[in-house]
């Protein structure tokens, strides 16, 4: 055991009075229009230099076997937070400890350079990550596979689709497992197959690791990821502890803000996200009508309005939405409101049973019935039944 009490052999990350300050640039509003006014205004009054704090005395203990989800809304400290850990930035004040190798996915494309070749890139990322050339060489033609990019090896990699880069960003960094790895949101823009192909690594790559550190607004993903939790309010750390009671406060924190807000001005947040799931699917007492159920609120705490079924691109929606108590829900996902279930009734003519649907069937919902646009997640049994269809 070391000083601080920890193994020194295993995984760790400890975090004393963390506090990072970054400079900003702020150029003064101008009056002069004219362009003789404007150069003398860059000439003689350039932007003033400031110090902003970013992250403010955040203390962190993350051991072997946590699975750590970072909560927080929107411009919380959450990326700051990874990238300080990655070593990006280096604290200005306070201790930060991290012992174990690790990974980090935060920007697919670090390290690469658009005038080098795909396999010149690999080397380049590779040893931006800390990997040696010589194992970088065994890597190459694994990595071009997993990619799907054996036949651009030779070309530069600004000829390459954006959906092409974050491929090969993706199969460099997860090349090798890690004992920590660091995770933001990460939105893939692949293929369906690189999809499924880049979530089963994702899967082993969690699985492998002694320490998981996830950014993420998908409550979904961060409730089947990980074990414990803190909330980051402009970018102080207002609470730790485990999974549920970390979304609990990020929900009960949201709703708040949302009150005060709303006490302020009449009008609905925007930029709140829409989640939830569907878990079952049922033919209705009419032929062509199916039951829908499932459970949905949005980032704000609050109730969506609008509830559609997308198949083959053409949206059918809702009528007879009904809401209901789902005390199991907030249970799971420490929500703030408890009526997020929801029955409703969808027509989808010339359709009778479940497994005639198709596969290619979403159900979307969003903040009002003109606004459908987020997708709920859809339980497993819900799939097997549209994965039947013939
Ligand atoms: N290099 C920088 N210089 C100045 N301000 C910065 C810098 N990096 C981040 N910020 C600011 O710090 C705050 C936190 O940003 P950060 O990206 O960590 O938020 P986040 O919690 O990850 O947000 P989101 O959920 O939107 O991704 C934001 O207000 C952002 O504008």
């Amino acid at each position: 055991m070391c000083r601080c009490g920890y193994d020194p052999m295993s995984a760790y990350i400890r975090a004393r009075n963390l506090t990072l300050d970054v400079p900003i640039f702020l150029q003064p509003d101008r009056e002069a229009t004219g362009w003789a006014g404007m150069l003398m205004g860059a000439a003689f009054d350039p932007p003033r230099r400031r110090t902003i704090r970013l992250l403010e005395d955040l203390d962190l203990d993350v051991r072997e076997g946590d699975r750590l989800a970072i909560l927080g809304r929107n411009g919380a400290g959450k990326s700051t937070l990874l990238r300080v850990l990655n070593r990006v930035y280096q604290p200005t004040r306070g201790q930060l400890e991290i012992q174990g190798s690790c990974q980090a996915l935060l920007n697919m494309s670090l390290g690469f350079n658009g005038e080098a070749t795909v396999r010149e890139n690999i080397f380049l990322r590779g040893v931006a990550m800390g990997l040696k050339s010589s194992f970088l060489r065994d890597q190459v033609e694994s990595i071009l596979e997993f990619a799907g990019l054996q036949h651009k090896v030779g070309h530069r990699l600004r000829t390459l689709s954006s959906g092409q880069r974050l491929r090969l960003g993706f199969a460099i960094s997860t090349s090798v497992q890690h004992d920590i790895m660091l995770m933001d949101e990460w939105v893939g823009t692949g293929d369906a197959d690189f999809m499924a192909k880049a979530r089963e690594r994702m899967r082993g790559r969690v699985s492998g690791s002694k320490i998981v550190v996830l950014a993420s607004h998908s409550v979904g993903l961060l409730r089947d990821i990980c074990n414990k939790g803190i909330v980051l309010e402009g970018g102080r750390l207002v609470h730790a502890g485990d999974i549920t009671s970390s979304l609990k406060c990020y929900h009960d924190l949201l709703a708040r803000l949302r009150a005060e807000r709303q006490a302020m001005i009449e009008a609905p947040a925007d930029g709140a996200h829409v989640y939830g799931a569907i878990e079952e699917i049922r033919p209705a007492k009419k032929p062509g009508q199916f039951v829908l159920k499932g459970w949905m609120v949005d980032t704000d705490g609050a109730v969506p309005a609008g509830l559609a079924l997308e198949r083959d691109g053409h949206l059918y929606t809702t009528s007879d939405l009904r809401w209901c108590r789902r005390p199991d829900v907030v249970k799971h996902f420490g929500l703030s409101n408890d009526m997020c279930g929801f029955l409703a009734v969808v027509a989808v003519p010339g359709v009778s049973q479940p497994s005639e649907l198709g596969r290619n069937v979403r159900v979307l919902g969003g903040a009002n019935p003109e606004l459908v646009d987020a997708e709920l997640r859809m339980a497993p049994a819900v799939i097997e039944t549209l994965r039947s269809s013939s």
